[in-house]
């Protein structure tokens, strides 16, 4: 039984609430996407407006990438989303970040630096462990309750995800209530259930499809994106220089599991037919007979939209998870729309991830039954797994 914000006594209550707000980042470091962002501020005005005082933890990127920044932009995006007052401190768990969550107003909302910025919250651990972590001890003290809210990434045992119910009353948010209800029994949906894996995390996907393919929660696999070139190149088809290079160093360790999936399920999963490119500044088709070429593969071509829309078409229950192109260019997007356009003919249609919801908002998609805001935490539910963050809240 998990509790959520309907059991919270929260008027004058210090609340601790994790939300993920992880987004595409511009090269200037600013929001590219605030779409997780307006996923959480039903669950932030709702605490803010019956009196709480609520400190956001969440994360921004990765140790080393581009988009691992501070949370200052997100905080200003919120402060215009929320009804509440926002402010902003740059530090998560130091003396100073204490003082500013005792001394906040009750129902007004202060954004604590990126959790990630401490190198605890990059590691995963079992609850009792996260909770003696500095970050979760340093902050734990200054709070009267926790609130998960990040769905997203509910499938990491990080600290700041697994940590805090260890000390105080937790309960789930608005996001992760509405998330686990939609996804959480995935084996009574209609089938033939077909999943259709896009986006650019190999590994992960070659992983999910094992395993939803072994289970018979999956009666047929799409591969694009990414996923679909890593596949075909499994099938023994050479994409070319720019394509192999980019799917081997996404695929990590597990081309040769791509291998054996396909000798083992070939019939149940498919591999796109042709692949576009960028060719003189246009976008060029090209079918998999006449592969290699020395472009990158960057989007699934036209044959392929239409055969997995044949597939989709007669689906009890289509998942889709990231998307088919580099769906960012107008000319890329075209196999991201079209297949997003063809699955709304399957008679349930659950959509996921991080990228996947900003392409959705960002091509105008609808007509779809539940779009997640979890990419691999609701790749994890769908294939049946139990994610860390709702253990914890157990
Ligand atoms: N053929 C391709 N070549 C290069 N990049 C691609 C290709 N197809 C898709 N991508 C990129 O994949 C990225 C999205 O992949 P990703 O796996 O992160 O999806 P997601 O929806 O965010 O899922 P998650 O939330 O699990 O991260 C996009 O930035 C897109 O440009
Ligand atoms: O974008 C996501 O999938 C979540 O925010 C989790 O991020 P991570 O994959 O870097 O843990």
């Amino acid at each position: 039984m998990i509790r959520t914000l309907d059991d919270l006594d929260a008027e004058g209550a210090a609340v601790g609430v994790r939300v993920d707000i992880n987004s595409p980042v511009a090269p200037d470091g600013t929001l590219d996407d605030d779409s997780r962002l307006r996923a959480h501020v039903e669950t932030l005005d709702e605490l803010a407006a019956r009196g709480a005082r609520v400190a956001v933890l969440a994360h921004q990127g990765r140790p080393g990438g581009d988009d691992f920044t501070s949370l200052a932009d997100h905080a200003e995006r919120l402060s215009a989303l929320l009804d509440a007052p926002v402010e902003y401190v740059d530090a998560t768990f130091s003396a100073a970040a204490r003082e500013r969550v005792r001394s906040l107003a009750d129902g007004s909302v202060l954004v604590l630096e990126n959790t990630r910025f401490y190198s605890e919250e990059v590691m995963q651990f079992p609850p009792a462990e996260a909770a003696s972590t500095h970050l979760v001890a340093g902050l734990a003290p200054v709070l009267d309750a926790y609130v998960n809210d990040a769905f997203a990434a509910a499938h990491r045992s990080q600290p700041s995800i697994v940590g805090f119910p260890e000390h105080l009353p937790g309960y789930a948010g608005r996001v992760m209530e509405r998330e686990l209800d939609a996804l959480g029994d995935i084996a009574s949906t209609p089938t033939p259930r077909v999943y259709c894996l896009g986006g650019a995390k190999v590994d992960d996907s070659i992983g999910v499809a094992s395993t939803v393919l072994e289970s018979g929660l999956a009666d047929v696999v799409l591969t694009a994106g990414v996923v679909g070139n890593a596949f075909l190149h499994a099938t023994g088809v050479d994409l070319g220089p720019e394509s192999t290079r980019v799917l081997t160093d996404r695929a990590g360790d597990r081309l040769a599991q791509a291998e054996e999936l396909l000798d083992t399920y070939g019939d149940r999963l498919h591999v796109p037919l042709d692949v576009a490119v960028e060719r003189d500044g246009e976008r060029v088709e090209v079918s998999v007979e006449d592969l290699p070429v020395p472009e990158p593969a960057m989007d699934v071509g036209s044959a392929t939209v239409a055969a997995y829309g044949d597939v989709l078409a007669n689906a009890g229950t289509g998942i889709l998870n990231g998307p088919a192109g580099v769906f960012e260019e107008e000319r890329f997007a075209v196999g991201t729309r079209g297949l997003f356009e063809g699955a709304t003919a399957a008679d349930y249609t659950i959509v996921g991830g991080g990228d996947t919801a900003s392409a959705i908002r960002r091509l105008g998609l609808s007509g779809f039954d539940h779009v997640s805001t979890g990419g691999g935490a609701a790749l994890a539910m769908l294939t049946g797994e139990s994610l860390p963050a709702v253990e914890a809240l157990r």
